[in-house]
């Protein structure tokens, strides 16, 4: 683009008094258009082949551009313009001008939704998808563990969101969570990314193994503690019942005691370390986890863990249990509804009573439950966590534009399922009731993404599809991203075809997975 069309554009934007409606130069992208005083800022989208090649461009006093990492540069008056790459030294710049860009605490949200993206090209269509909605965007949400398997940082991850806010203008506010950390070192790594949340992933502080002993065993560990630490959970807890809401209360048994504070009490402590070392010290917006761990957070289990967090002066923005029935990746929640329901009056009432609000992790397409989450936890608030089904989407994209090679990737993820024994846990992995490969083809291959098992295997096959390399190549890496990107539209009418099913039932605007599916579905065939 030459400079001096640049600087034309600039001057065109000035005297438009705030309505870019009908600009003359269509390469400016209008939503992202800034104004501060005599000062504009905007993405420019320039087409290049199939996809847009995008550029910032700044336009101040010559002194603060400075703060740019500019490729070209034209002086105008007093003024300079540059022309910039999205990168890191830009986006820090505009944090300075602009505070909405930097991502913040979910903390004033009553509802918030993650939307993790293992891409890095989905959170622009997600945005335009949460305009006005009342939802706050956690549009950075990548666990260690999906960095390990895509081989991102958690920088690009803030990056890759933070430029998407900036680009599509939105001012409401967005969140970046450092998700499912579990030690020190991963928590100050998030923290120093610039994540503005954490999500204390417990799973290894949770002594499952304790749920396996007989009575007796159970109660000769518990007495084995400290005789203060005994007498004060016994008082505390033994045979009390505790009233929470005029809906829910919760009764301690012994063995609902012994078996609270040998799995939980560790993590509770754990929680302690990390919010004294790292939640307080950097203002951090706090997540606890446990929704990965072997046993369900009974509702005593949970009654549990949050007053003793109480009890400690700790009060997280959200807490994620392990609900009753199975919150597998990829497909709806499985178990008997109406006892979700019941368990989930419970839990909501503990979070309201001491003051967070509950997390849904594994949320993607539980379509089932969001009616009972959005109706029960609507006063109070919700937080609910995706992730692969938006990648799952970008091979909806792929399977659209080149049913032969999703042919290939679901041979690839079903032949090499072990890849992530050690990462993931669902029902596809064991029941072998997934398709054979040698049943898809290329007529078929879209029905893929709407079979379970097969939606399983390929929403955790993720970090081997993108990384397998054979003679020192990407295999499907390069063809991957070529076909995303040059079908970038595409992949955002899915995602937020998608998403919308999610949003429209936890916001009340359907009350059943029939009703968004019949009016979602059609238009992502
Ligand atoms: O796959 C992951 O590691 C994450 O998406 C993680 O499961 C996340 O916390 C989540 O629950 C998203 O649904």
């Amino acid at each position: 683009m030459e400079l001096q069309q640049l600087v034309t554009d600039v001057h065109e934007i000035l005297a438009a008094n705030g309505d870019y409606t009908n600009l003359s130069d269509a390469a400016v992208y209008q939503p992202s258009i800034q104004v501060d005083r005599k000062n504009v800022y905007f993405i420019l989208h320039e087409a290049n082949g199939k996809q847009v090649a995008k550029s910032l461009v700044v336009y101040e006093d010559r002194a603060q551009v400075a703060d740019f990492d500019a490729r070209e540069s034209v002086q105008d008056a007093n003024k300079t313009l540059v022309v910039g790459d999205l990168n890191e030294t830009n986006w820090h710049a505009l944090v300075k001008r602009f505070a909405w860009v930097k991502p913040t605490s979910r903390h004033g949200y009553k509802y918030t939704f993650g939307l993790g993206d293992r891409l890095g090209n989905a959170s622009n269509a997600h945005l335009r998808l949460f305009k006005g909605r009342g939802i706050m965007p956690v549009l950075a949400q990548q666990s260690i563990r999906e960095l390990l398997l895509t081989n991102r940082t958690e920088t690009d991850v803030v990056l890759d969101a933070g430029w998407a806010v900036f680009e599509e203008g939105y001012t409401d506010g967005w969140a970046a969570d450092g998700d499912h950390v579990k030690n020190p070192h991963e928590v100050d790594y998030a923290v120093k990314a610039g994540c503005s949340m954490i999500t204390l992933d417990c799973t290894e502080k949770i002594h499952n193994e304790i749920a396996d002993l007989s009575d007796d065993e159970l109660d000769a560990k518990f007495n084995a503690l400290d005789v203060d630490l005994v007498k004060y959970f016994n008082e505390t807890y033994l045979d009390k019942d505790f009233q929470i809401s005029d809906q829910a209360s919760v009764h301690f048994s012994k063995k609902d005691v012994e078996q609270s504070v040998l799995i939980f009490f560790g993590a509770v402590e754990y929680a302690e370390f990390i919010y004294h070392k790292f939640v307080v010290p950097y203002n951090l917006d706090f997540e606890i986890s446990m929704d990965e761990t072997i046993v369900p957070t009974t509702p005593a289990n949970h009654y549990f863990f949050a007053n003793e967090l109480h009890r400690k002066g700790i009060t997280p923005e959200t807490l994620a249990p392990k609900f009753y029935g199975e919150f597998q990746k990829a497909i709806d929640y499985i178990g008997d509804i109406d006892r979700f329901e019941r368990e989930y009056v419970v839990h909501e009432a503990i979070a309201e009573h001491f003051g967070y609000k509950l997390s849904i992790h594994s949320g993607s397409d539980k379509l089932s439950v969001y009616e009972i989450i959005g109706r029960l936890s609507k006063e109070h608030g919700w937080h609910v966590k995706t992730a692969g089904t938006n990648w799952l989407e970008a091979l909806r994209v792929i399977a659209h534009v080149d049913p032969k090679l999703m042919v290939e990737l679901y041979k690839f993820s079903y032949d090499n399922l072990d890849d992530v024994k050690a990462f993931y846990v669902f029902n596809a992995q064991t029941d072998g009731t997934a398709p054979k490969p040698e049943t898809i083809n290329t007529d078929n291959v879209m029905t893929l993404l709407s079979d379970d098992d097969a939606r399983q295997v390929l929403h955790t096959m993720y970090g081997s599809i993108l990384n397998l390399q054979k003679s020192y190549r990407y295999v499907y890496r390069d063809r991957f991203f070529k076909i995303l990107k040059d079908h970038q539209a595409l992949y955002d009418k899915y995602l937020n075809a998608h998403i919308a099913e999610h949003l429209d039932l936890l916001q009340g605007l359907a009350k059943t997975k029939a009703e968004v599916q019949a009016k979602y579905e059609p238009t992502i065939q």
